[in-house]
Protein backbone atom coordinates (compact mmCIF):
# COMPACT_ATOMS: atom_id res chain seq x y z
CA UNK A 1 0.00 0.00 0.00
CA UNK A 2 1.56 3.19 -0.54
CA UNK A 3 1.85 6.33 1.53
CA UNK A 4 0.62 9.42 1.35
CA UNK A 5 -1.14 11.28 -1.57
CA UNK A 6 0.09 10.86 -4.88
CA UNK A 7 2.69 13.11 -6.16
CA UNK A 8 3.29 14.45 -10.04
CA UNK A 9 6.90 16.08 -10.54
CA UNK A 10 7.30 17.79 -13.80
CA UNK A 11 10.55 18.82 -14.98
CA UNK A 12 12.04 15.54 -13.95
CA UNK A 13 15.44 15.71 -15.56
CA UNK A 14 16.09 19.07 -14.04
CA UNK A 15 18.24 19.64 -10.77
CA UNK A 16 15.21 20.22 -9.10
CA UNK A 17 13.05 17.88 -10.74
CA UNK A 18 15.76 14.77 -9.96
CA UNK A 19 15.95 15.93 -6.05
CA UNK A 20 12.27 16.52 -5.64
CA UNK A 21 11.31 12.46 -7.33
CA UNK A 22 14.49 11.37 -4.86
CA UNK A 23 12.87 12.95 -2.20
CA UNK A 24 9.26 12.42 -2.47
CA UNK A 25 10.43 8.58 -2.84
CA UNK A 26 12.19 8.39 0.32
CA UNK A 27 9.47 10.41 2.30
CA UNK A 28 7.16 7.64 3.39
CA UNK A 29 4.43 10.46 3.65
CA UNK A 30 3.78 10.40 -0.26
CA UNK A 31 4.45 8.53 -3.12
CA UNK A 32 5.20 9.25 -6.82
CA UNK A 33 2.42 8.71 -9.72
CA UNK A 34 4.15 10.87 -12.31
CA UNK A 35 6.84 12.40 -13.67
CA UNK A 36 6.56 15.01 -16.57
CA UNK A 37 9.14 16.52 -19.40
CA UNK A 38 8.98 19.00 -22.37
CA UNK A 39 8.15 17.37 -25.57
CA UNK A 40 11.35 15.53 -27.42
CA UNK A 41 13.39 15.57 -24.05
CA UNK A 42 15.30 11.99 -24.22
CA UNK A 43 13.67 10.80 -21.03
CA UNK A 44 10.26 10.38 -22.78
CA UNK A 45 8.52 6.82 -22.49
CA UNK A 46 11.58 5.60 -20.08
CA UNK A 47 11.28 4.29 -16.29
CA UNK A 48 12.27 8.04 -13.97
CA UNK A 49 14.52 5.71 -11.42
CA UNK A 50 16.20 4.40 -14.36
CA UNK A 51 16.57 7.46 -16.08
CA UNK A 52 18.26 9.26 -13.19
CA UNK A 53 20.40 5.90 -13.23
CA UNK A 54 19.33 4.07 -10.56
CA UNK A 55 16.61 1.03 -9.82
CA UNK A 56 13.37 1.48 -11.39
CA UNK A 57 10.35 3.49 -9.82
CA UNK A 58 7.32 2.16 -12.08
CA UNK A 59 6.73 5.75 -13.40
CA UNK A 60 7.09 6.64 -16.84
CA UNK A 61 8.15 10.21 -17.84
CA UNK A 62 5.80 11.36 -20.20
CA UNK A 63 5.39 14.63 -21.88
CA UNK A 64 1.20 14.29 -21.87
CA UNK A 65 0.99 16.26 -18.30
CA UNK A 66 -2.96 15.90 -18.17
CA UNK A 67 -2.07 12.24 -18.10
CA UNK A 68 0.09 12.60 -15.40
CA UNK A 69 -2.07 14.80 -13.63
CA UNK A 70 -5.14 12.77 -13.50
CA UNK A 71 -3.90 10.67 -10.66
CA UNK A 72 -1.85 13.05 -9.04
CA UNK A 73 -2.91 14.97 -5.38
CA UNK A 74 -0.02 17.58 -6.03
CA UNK A 75 2.06 18.73 -8.57
CA UNK A 76 5.40 19.78 -7.89
CA UNK A 77 7.10 21.82 -10.55
CA UNK A 78 10.27 23.63 -11.09
CA UNK A 79 10.66 24.18 -14.72
CA UNK A 80 9.92 27.29 -16.65
CA UNK A 81 6.95 30.34 -16.53
CA UNK A 82 5.38 29.34 -19.89
CA UNK A 83 4.99 25.71 -18.39
CA UNK A 84 4.01 26.49 -15.14
CA UNK A 85 0.94 28.44 -16.31
CA UNK A 86 0.20 25.65 -18.67
CA UNK A 87 0.43 23.66 -15.70
CA UNK A 88 -1.64 25.52 -13.51
CA UNK A 89 -4.62 24.87 -15.39
CA UNK A 90 -4.10 21.38 -15.87
CA UNK A 91 -3.56 21.13 -12.35
CA UNK A 92 -6.68 23.32 -11.67
CA UNK A 93 -9.00 20.38 -13.71
CA UNK A 94 -7.41 17.96 -11.66
CA UNK A 95 -8.02 19.57 -8.37
CA UNK A 96 -4.64 18.94 -7.56
CA UNK A 97 -2.75 20.72 -5.05
CA UNK A 98 0.25 23.23 -7.58
CA UNK A 99 3.09 23.27 -5.52
CA UNK A 100 5.27 26.42 -7.85
CA UNK A 101 8.67 27.08 -7.28
CA UNK A 102 9.74 27.94 -10.69
CA UNK A 103 10.76 31.73 -10.81
CA UNK A 104 11.37 34.04 -13.32
CA UNK A 105 7.93 35.40 -14.15
CA UNK A 106 6.84 38.20 -15.58
CA UNK A 107 3.74 40.65 -13.97
CA UNK A 108 1.40 39.10 -16.80
CA UNK A 109 2.65 35.71 -16.14
CA UNK A 110 1.93 35.94 -12.41
CA UNK A 111 -1.51 37.24 -13.60
CA UNK A 112 -2.19 34.28 -15.83
CA UNK A 113 -1.69 32.02 -12.32
CA UNK A 114 -4.75 34.17 -10.78
CA UNK A 115 -7.81 31.85 -12.63
CA UNK A 116 -6.18 28.71 -11.50
CA UNK A 117 -5.92 29.33 -7.75
CA UNK A 118 -9.95 29.81 -7.81
CA UNK A 119 -10.33 26.23 -8.33
CA UNK A 120 -7.23 24.09 -6.99
CA UNK A 121 -4.77 24.51 -3.48
CA UNK A 122 -1.46 26.63 -5.25
CA UNK A 123 1.20 27.34 -3.09
CA UNK A 124 4.07 29.36 -5.08
CA UNK A 125 7.27 30.56 -3.10
CA UNK A 126 10.45 31.83 -4.74
CA UNK A 127 12.54 30.06 -2.25
CA UNK A 128 10.94 27.17 -0.33
CA UNK A 129 13.15 26.47 2.20
CA UNK A 130 12.58 27.63 6.22
CA UNK A 131 15.87 29.23 6.32
CA UNK A 132 14.89 31.75 3.66
CA UNK A 133 11.45 31.65 4.39
CA UNK A 134 12.46 33.07 8.19
CA UNK A 135 15.00 35.71 6.82
CA UNK A 136 11.89 37.14 4.66
CA UNK A 137 10.32 38.06 7.92
CA UNK A 138 13.87 39.16 9.35
CA UNK A 139 14.17 41.41 6.73
CA UNK A 140 10.86 43.24 6.78
CA UNK A 141 11.19 43.33 10.69
CA UNK A 142 15.07 45.17 10.31
CA UNK A 143 13.59 47.79 7.37
CA UNK A 144 10.42 48.49 9.48
CA UNK A 145 12.97 49.65 12.20
CA UNK A 146 15.42 51.16 10.19
CA UNK A 147 15.28 54.66 8.27
CA UNK A 148 16.58 55.66 4.51
CA UNK A 149 19.76 56.47 6.27
CA UNK A 150 19.87 52.64 5.50
CA UNK A 151 20.76 52.18 2.39
CA UNK A 152 19.54 48.56 1.59
CA UNK A 153 21.02 46.16 -1.35
CA UNK A 154 20.61 42.61 -1.89
CA UNK A 155 23.29 40.54 -3.41
CA UNK A 156 22.55 37.27 -4.69
CA UNK A 157 24.51 34.25 -5.98
CA UNK A 158 23.95 31.54 -7.87
CA UNK A 159 25.16 28.75 -10.60
CA UNK A 160 25.94 29.56 -13.89
CA UNK A 161 22.64 28.11 -15.59
CA UNK A 162 20.19 29.97 -14.12
CA UNK A 163 18.79 31.56 -16.48
CA UNK A 164 16.54 34.15 -14.22
CA UNK A 165 18.08 37.84 -12.19
CA UNK A 166 17.47 38.65 -9.80
CA UNK A 167 16.34 35.46 -7.99
CA UNK A 168 13.39 35.01 -6.83
CA UNK A 169 14.80 34.60 -3.84
CA UNK A 170 15.95 38.20 -4.17
CA UNK A 171 12.72 39.36 -4.96
CA UNK A 172 10.95 38.08 -2.45
CA UNK A 173 13.25 39.32 0.20
CA UNK A 174 13.23 42.71 -1.60
CA UNK A 175 9.07 42.50 -1.23
CA UNK A 176 9.81 42.29 2.68
CA UNK A 177 11.91 45.11 2.64
CA UNK A 178 9.68 47.31 0.75
CA UNK A 179 6.84 45.91 2.94
CA UNK A 180 8.60 47.02 6.18
CA UNK A 181 9.56 50.20 4.82
CA UNK A 182 5.35 50.69 3.58
CA UNK A 183 6.69 51.22 0.31
CA UNK A 184 5.61 49.42 -3.16
CA UNK A 185 9.14 47.47 -4.08
CA UNK A 186 8.46 48.75 -7.99
CA UNK A 187 9.06 51.74 -6.96
CA UNK A 188 11.95 51.62 -5.37
CA UNK A 189 13.95 48.50 -7.18
CA UNK A 190 17.55 49.46 -8.56
CA UNK A 191 17.46 46.44 -11.03
CA UNK A 192 21.35 46.29 -12.41
CA UNK A 193 23.51 49.84 -12.50
CA UNK A 194 25.93 50.29 -15.47
CA UNK A 195 27.58 53.05 -16.75
CA UNK A 196 27.41 56.38 -14.98
CA UNK A 197 24.45 55.94 -12.64
CA UNK A 198 24.78 59.13 -10.44
CA UNK A 199 24.39 58.66 -6.88
CA UNK A 200 22.63 56.32 -5.17
CA UNK A 201 19.17 57.34 -4.63
CA UNK A 202 18.21 57.86 -0.84
CA UNK A 203 15.07 54.94 -0.21
CA UNK A 204 15.78 52.84 -2.96
CA UNK A 205 16.59 48.76 -2.54
CA UNK A 206 19.31 47.78 -4.93
CA UNK A 207 20.04 44.40 -6.50
CA UNK A 208 22.87 42.36 -7.56
CA UNK A 209 23.59 39.29 -9.29
CA UNK A 210 26.85 36.91 -9.25
CA UNK A 211 26.34 34.09 -11.51
CA UNK A 212 29.37 30.98 -11.54
CA UNK A 213 30.14 27.20 -11.32
CA UNK A 214 27.80 25.69 -9.26
CA UNK A 215 26.71 28.28 -6.38
CA UNK A 216 23.42 26.07 -4.76
CA UNK A 217 21.99 29.60 -3.60
CA UNK A 218 23.40 32.67 -1.31
CA UNK A 219 21.31 35.68 -0.65
CA UNK A 220 23.01 38.61 1.35
CA UNK A 221 20.60 41.64 2.47
CA UNK A 222 22.74 44.25 3.73
CA UNK A 223 21.56 47.43 5.61
CA UNK A 224 24.11 49.94 4.88
CA UNK A 225 24.71 53.45 6.95
CA UNK A 226 27.41 55.69 7.34
CA UNK A 227 29.62 54.27 9.93
CA UNK A 228 27.93 50.92 10.23
CA UNK A 229 26.49 47.82 8.14
CA UNK A 230 23.73 45.09 9.22
CA UNK A 231 24.31 42.07 6.72
CA UNK A 232 21.38 39.02 7.00
CA UNK A 233 22.72 36.51 5.15
CA UNK A 234 21.15 33.05 3.63
CA UNK A 235 23.02 29.76 2.40
CA UNK A 236 22.20 26.90 0.61
CA UNK A 237 24.55 24.45 -0.01
CA UNK A 238 21.55 21.26 -0.51
CA UNK A 239 19.24 21.48 -3.39
CA UNK A 240 17.36 19.16 -0.74
CA UNK A 241 16.14 22.27 1.78
CA UNK A 242 14.10 23.52 -1.40
CA UNK A 243 13.04 19.67 -2.35
CA UNK A 244 11.80 19.32 1.57
CA UNK A 245 10.05 22.21 1.67
CA UNK A 246 8.02 21.57 -1.55
CA UNK A 247 6.76 18.32 -0.47
CA UNK A 248 5.67 19.79 3.01
CA UNK A 249 3.68 22.38 0.73
CA UNK A 250 2.04 19.56 -0.95
CA UNK A 251 0.71 17.73 2.06
CA UNK A 252 0.26 20.56 3.77
CA UNK A 253 -1.94 21.47 0.99
CA UNK A 254 -4.51 18.45 1.12
CA UNK A 255 -7.76 19.77 1.82
CA UNK A 256 -7.36 23.08 2.03
CA UNK A 257 -9.96 25.77 0.41
CA UNK A 258 -8.76 26.70 -3.15
CA UNK A 259 -6.51 29.82 -3.38
CA UNK A 260 -3.36 31.35 -3.46
CA UNK A 261 -1.23 30.35 -0.83
CA UNK A 262 2.97 30.93 0.18
CA UNK A 263 5.35 28.95 2.26
CA UNK A 264 4.69 31.42 5.15
CA UNK A 265 1.51 30.31 5.10
CA UNK A 266 2.73 26.40 5.28
CA UNK A 267 5.17 26.86 7.69
CA UNK A 268 2.59 28.91 10.00
CA UNK A 269 4.92 31.89 9.87
CA UNK A 270 2.42 33.96 8.02
CA UNK A 271 0.50 37.32 9.03
CA UNK A 272 0.32 36.99 13.37
N1 LIG B 1 11.40 28.01 -5.22
C1 LIG B 1 12.54 27.37 -4.91
O1 LIG B 1 12.79 27.00 -3.74
C2 LIG B 1 13.50 27.04 -6.01
C3 LIG B 1 14.66 26.32 -5.77
C4 LIG B 1 15.46 25.96 -6.84
C5 LIG B 1 15.09 26.31 -8.12
N2 LIG B 1 13.98 27.05 -8.32
C6 LIG B 1 13.50 27.39 -9.65
O2 LIG B 1 13.01 26.20 -10.27
C7 LIG B 1 13.18 26.31 -11.68
C8 LIG B 1 13.96 25.10 -12.20
O3 LIG B 1 15.26 25.12 -11.68
P1 LIG B 1 16.31 23.97 -12.05
O4 LIG B 1 17.61 24.41 -11.52
O5 LIG B 1 15.75 22.65 -11.67
O6 LIG B 1 16.31 24.12 -13.64
P2 LIG B 1 16.61 22.98 -14.74
O7 LIG B 1 16.83 23.72 -16.02
O8 LIG B 1 17.65 22.04 -14.25
O9 LIG B 1 15.23 22.17 -14.82
C9 LIG B 1 14.07 22.64 -15.42
C10 LIG B 1 13.40 21.44 -16.07
O10 LIG B 1 12.11 21.82 -16.54
C11 LIG B 1 11.91 21.17 -17.77
N3 LIG B 1 10.87 21.84 -18.54
C12 LIG B 1 10.91 23.04 -19.15
N4 LIG B 1 9.76 23.26 -19.84
C13 LIG B 1 8.99 22.17 -19.64
C14 LIG B 1 7.70 21.78 -20.10
N5 LIG B 1 6.97 22.55 -20.89
N6 LIG B 1 7.22 20.58 -19.71
C15 LIG B 1 7.93 19.78 -18.88
N7 LIG B 1 9.17 20.07 -18.45
C16 LIG B 1 9.69 21.27 -18.81
C17 LIG B 1 13.28 21.23 -18.45
O11 LIG B 1 13.39 20.29 -19.52
C18 LIG B 1 14.20 20.92 -17.28
O12 LIG B 1 14.41 19.52 -17.13
C19 LIG B 1 13.85 27.65 -11.93
O13 LIG B 1 12.87 28.63 -12.20
C20 LIG B 1 14.52 27.95 -10.59
O14 LIG B 1 14.75 29.30 -10.36
C21 LIG B 1 13.18 27.41 -7.31
O1 LIG C 1 18.95 27.32 -8.69
C1 LIG C 1 18.03 28.14 -8.80
O2 LIG C 1 17.61 28.52 -9.91
C2 LIG C 1 17.40 28.69 -7.59
N1 LIG C 1 16.33 29.42 -7.75
C3 LIG C 1 15.56 30.03 -6.73
C4 LIG C 1 15.61 31.53 -6.88
O3 LIG C 1 15.49 32.04 -8.01
O4 LIG C 1 15.73 32.23 -5.87
C5 LIG C 1 15.91 29.55 -5.34
C6 LIG C 1 17.38 29.28 -5.16
C7 LIG C 1 17.92 28.35 -6.25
Amino acid sequence: MSAGPGITVTGASGRMGQMLIRTVAASGRAHLVGAVERPGHEWIGKDVGEAMGGAPMGVTVTDDALEAFAPAQAVIDFTAPAATIAFAKLAAQARAVHVIGTTGFSDDELEALVPAARHSVQVRAGNMSLGVNLLTMLTEKVAKALDEDFDIEIVEAHHNQKVDAPSGTALMLGEAAATGRGVALGRVADRGRDGITGPRERGHIGFAAIRGGDVVGEHDVIFAAAGERIVLRHIATDRAVFARGALKAALWGQGRAPGAYDMLDVLGLGDG
